[in-house]
């Protein structure tokens, strides 16, 4: 047949009513179920909508006008007092939305499991963890920590405090005149390295590289959370492995890796060997006996788990004693007392600072716990994303999806819980525990946590670190106390102003002390 154009137009005409019915038919039922489709997709979000939006809600417009709120802080506190017992909706002068919930409800949501409240999956999103690949959810530190380390304190403190002082007698001049010193610059080389005795033991420690790690890793990992939230979340798997920050993230993991990879062969193959090896007494190796039951026996799997728990202890500790030598240095009145403490506390153990000794400081106890309430390392504490929703005993609901977090520093200085919140008191909590009761005492120690004690969080995933780190920071001090006077840089009295950026307080880390040494 020939092809013609005419005919071809008839032949189409013919067809075409039955073509185009068939074409609208499918066109409907497409457009149907894509309704269908897109209904089903966004009622979940409807409904999480509808139920976000029964809360009450707070930020920088709603709270007092803008302007009136001028940092997270402020604006936490004011939701605070304006909810009290309620949880709020808020979103932070950052952008970011969470439900604020009273510290009342604490007890109740301790309760709740894992696979509702969840602590990594909120550390997912705040550390962006797809692209970091920190470890989020390390089961195997906190096992280790938990029934290693914590329990072998008492053991461990004498080598601890051997390492504090030489630690200190490495990094502190001299300071037989009055010395300015970067007090957190010598604070994070010397917690590197007392943490590293424990972590991998009295070589490593003193090993440059390996130090490197301890007082970078935290540095580069931040910096790298903060370029890939700058990164559109479509561009993100394309743009974020290229970004600078993600590149030296990468070569510091392949450096911790290369630098324990010979440690941990020679312990396996000693192992292997020799039924009667002795066993190092440090976190390496009681990771390497924990290491198969949590599946992480491979060299870049332990380096990751101790890069993770560099960055759980060192700057977090660093920042608390930095927190206090600049409290210290601008309430003077406290050193002369507090090492009086200390010089007590040893003499009646043999001169040495022992478990015993350590626990016999209880205002220097008092004194650190009062420097983080007021300084405390975060805003906000008990940060867990809800995976599935919760009703409240007071019958608020929160859906899931959401994170949930509490108040800490509002809570700090509200003077129902901490009378005259707002005035520095050093022994406000030696004085409460000397109110003789067992519960006087362990509410108010540095290690306590509790719904009104958070800088160490809350609940099932509270610090485990804190026992150790406790000691640390308290053998520190205690030696700077034995060996120096502490004062301001030239007439200041004012204490440094604290860096806040989101919900998060540090202490400035370029600010200087000046130390003089206590000649005997
Ligand atoms: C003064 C120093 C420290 C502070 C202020 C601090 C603070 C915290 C906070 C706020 C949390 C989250 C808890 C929660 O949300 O409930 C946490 C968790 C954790 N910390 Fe510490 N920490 C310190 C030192 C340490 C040290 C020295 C270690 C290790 C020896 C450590 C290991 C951990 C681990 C492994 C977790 C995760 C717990 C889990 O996932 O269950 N921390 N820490």
């Amino acid at each position: 047949m020939e092809f013609n154009t005419t005919n071809t137009t008839s032949e189409l005409g013919v067809m075409e009513p039955q073509t185009l019915a068939r074409l609208l038919h499918i066109l409907q039922t497409a457009t149907v179920a894509a309704l269908i489709f897109a209904v089903c997709a966004y009622i979940p979000k409807l409904k999480h909508r509808a139920h976000l939006a029964k809360l009450p809600v707070f930020n920088s417009s709603t709270g007092g006008g803008k302007g009136y709120i001028k940092s997270t802080k402020d604006l936490y506190s004011e939701g605070y007092r304006k909810f009290k017992d309620r949880a709020f909706l808020m979103t932070t002068l950052q952008g970011e939305s969470s439900v604020v919930v009273p510290q009342a409800l604490l007890p109740e949501l301790r309760k709740l499991p894992d696979d509702v409240l969840s602590f990594p999956k909120a550390i997912d999103r705040s550390m962006e963890v797809k692209y970091t690949r920190i470890e989020a959810d390390p089961r195997l530190s906190v096992h280790a920590i938990r029934s290693d380390l914590t329990p072998a304190l008492a053991r461990l403190n004498s080598t601890i405090c051997a390492e504090v002082d030489d630690a200190m007698r490495q990094h502190l001049p001299l300071c037989h005149e009055w010395t300015e010193v970067p007090i957190s610059d010598k604070l994070v080389d010397v917690v590197a390295r007392i943490s590293g005795r424990v972590f991998v033991g009295p070589d490593l420690c003193q090993d440059p590289e390996y130090l490197e790690c301890c007082t970078k890793y935290t540095i580069y990992l931040m910096d790298a959370v903060r370029a890939i939230k700058k990164v559109r979340p479509w561009l993100k798997p394309l743009m974020v492995p290229r970004l600078p920050e993600i590149i030296r993230l990468r070569d510091m993991e392949k450096k911790a890796a290369r630098i324990l990879q010979p440690m941990v062969r020679e312990r396996m193959e000693a192992e292997k060997a020799d039924p009667d090896w002795q066993r190092p007494d440090d976190m390496m190796q009681w990771l390497l006996s924990h290491g198969a039951e949590h599946g992480k026996q491979s060299v870049e799997s332990l380096a990751n788990t101790q890069l993770g728990l560099i960055f759980a202890a060192i700057h977090t500790t660093t920042m608390t004693a930095t927190n206090l030598l600049y409290t210290l240095a601008s309430t003077p009145e406290y050193i002369v007392p507090l090492r009086e403490e200390v010089r007590e506390a040893m003499a009646e153990n043999d001169g040495k600072i022992t478990t015993r000794a350590l626990q016999h400081m209880v205002k220097l106890d008092s004194y650190m716990k009062e420097v983080t309430r007021l300084y405390p390392p975060g805003i906000t504490s008990f940060a867990r994303r809800v995976l599935k929703g919760i009703t409240l005993s007071n019958g608020q609901y929160i859906p899931a999806g959401v994170i949930i977090e509490v108040p800490a520093q509002a809570i700090y200085t509200d003077s129902d819980h901490f009378p005259d919140s707002g005035t520095f008191d050093g022994f406000r909590h030696y004085k409460l525990r000397q109110g003789g009761t067992a519960s006087d005492h362990a509410r108010n120690q540095f290690v306590t946590t509790n719904e009104l004690n958070l800088a160490f969080g809350y609940g099932r995933h509270a610090c485990p670190g804190r026992f150790f780190a406790a000691n640390e920071i308290k053998m520190i001090i205690a030696r700077l106390l034995l060996d120096f006077d502490i004062k301001m840089p030239g007439d200041a009295t004012e204490r440094y102003l604290q860096i806040e950026t989101g919900s998060s307080s540090i202490p400035d880390p370029r600010k200087t002390l000046m130390l003089k040494r206590v000649e005997a």
